[in-house]
């Protein structure tokens, strides 16, 4: 799909104003741009990373094209062809989710969207290889670079937050290291068309992805067609984030609200139906989902620059980054005979949703 054919994003809708860094400023460690991250990281958890103006961006922006054409591939397989690939019977969150599997509100209003999730673990040969489709098995090298790639620029982050944290050297990029067990995965997204007129699907005021906030560390998102939406950190206000060719959406995730004691945020959001004449549009995502290490324990890091816990402040259970990404991956789905813990389930700002 390329993006000159898609209807431009309406101009007409209030949009996220988020910041846009640079890559490659970041990566020559420009000291305006590494703060504007870091207050980007406390205000919402989300920014636009420019890719366009270094190398190993222009990569990612390569081979994200090419993974755009994959997903369109793997979902015009025949459901029954990608039903054999969802393992959350074996308490698994990678291969293939079905649409309308998780609900989406308290309501039990279900999805509208398929994923197939593709674990690090398995193209890096860290695990036995996971079944799953020919095309799969074939786009292992596309896929190897795309996790390298991605890997790369969420260490360059970390490292940049690391320092304005005050934690030891490596702190953070050593609990997420490649070579390591961790539930990093590469998401593909389908979100179809309507098939008869946008007011089908109760329509355009239910989430096709229900609100939430990711469940691991950092987040870097490749979509085309609006639909996404962040919920406003200081109001009840929705605001749709206007992709942006040549970037990728980047948020923090769950652990590094965890490991900061909340000085990072990792905000809300959920995705709609794209937005005006987009809205007659199938989109897709591709999304790399950068992840602790599976037995790093999701707790306060020692660091100067951390806030303190509260004295006389409960303790809340610590579970470990493969706990809490399982439970949070799994614990909507309908189809599994468990019945769903809609509030048991949710993230770090559980109290807005
Ligand atoms: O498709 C998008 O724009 C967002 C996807 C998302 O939020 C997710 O997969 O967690
Ligand atoms: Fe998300």
């Amino acid at each position: 799909m390329s993006t000159n054919n898609l209807p431009p994003f309406p101009s007409n809708v209030p949009t996220a104003p988020l910041v846009r860094l640079s890559l490659s400023k970041l990566q020559s460690h420009d000291v305006a741009e590494s703060q504007r991250l870091l207050q980007a990281c406390e205000d919402i958890g989300f920014f636009y990373l420019d890719l366009q103006d270094s190398t190993i961006g222009a990569n990612l922006l390569t081979l994200a094209d090419e993974l755009f054409t994959l997903g369109e591939n793997l979902f015009s397989l025949s459901l029954k062809e990608k039903q054999k690939f969802d393992f959350a019977r074996q308490d698994s969150y990678h291969g293939y989710k079905a649409q309308g599997a998780v609900v989406v509100d308290r309501q039990g209003n279900l999805d509208a969207n398929e994923f197939y999730n593709v674990s690090k673990n398995d193209i890096l040969d860290l695990i036995p290889p996971l079944p799953s489709p020919l095309l799969l098995r074939h786009s292992r090298p596309m896929l190897k670079s795309f996790i390298h790639t991605s890997h790369t620029i969420t260490i360059l982050l970390l490292n940049h937050l690391n320092t304005h944290l005050s934690l030891p050297p490596s702190t953070l990029p050593n609990l997420h290291r490649l070579s390591a067990l961790s539930g990093d995965q590469v998401r593909f997204i389908k979100s179809p068309a309507p098939v008869h007129s946008y007011s089908t699907r109760k329509a355009t005021s239910t989430p096709t992805m229900g609100p939430h906030t990711d469940f691991g560390t950092l987040t870097i998102l490749l979509n085309r067609l609006g639909g996404l939406q962040v919920l406003s950190p200081n109001s009840e206000e929705w605001t749709y984030v206007k992709p942006l060719p040549g970037h990728a959406i980047v948020n923090l995730g769950d652990a590094m609200v965890k490991f900061t004691n909340g000085r990072l945020r990792s905000n809300v959001h959920r995705v709609m139906r794209p937005p005006g004449e987009q809205g007659g549009c199938t989109r897709y995502s591709v999304v790399y989902f950068a992840r602790a290490e599976d037995d790093v324990p999701l707790r306060r890091l020692e660091g100067e620059g951390i806030p303190k816990e509260e004295k006389g402040k409960g303790k809340e259970k610590v579970v470990s980054s493969k706990e809490w990404v399982l439970k949070r991956a799994l614990g909507r789905r309908v189809d599994l005979g468990k019945g769903v813990d809609y509030d048991g389930t949710r993230g770090t700002e559980g109290g807005r949703y």
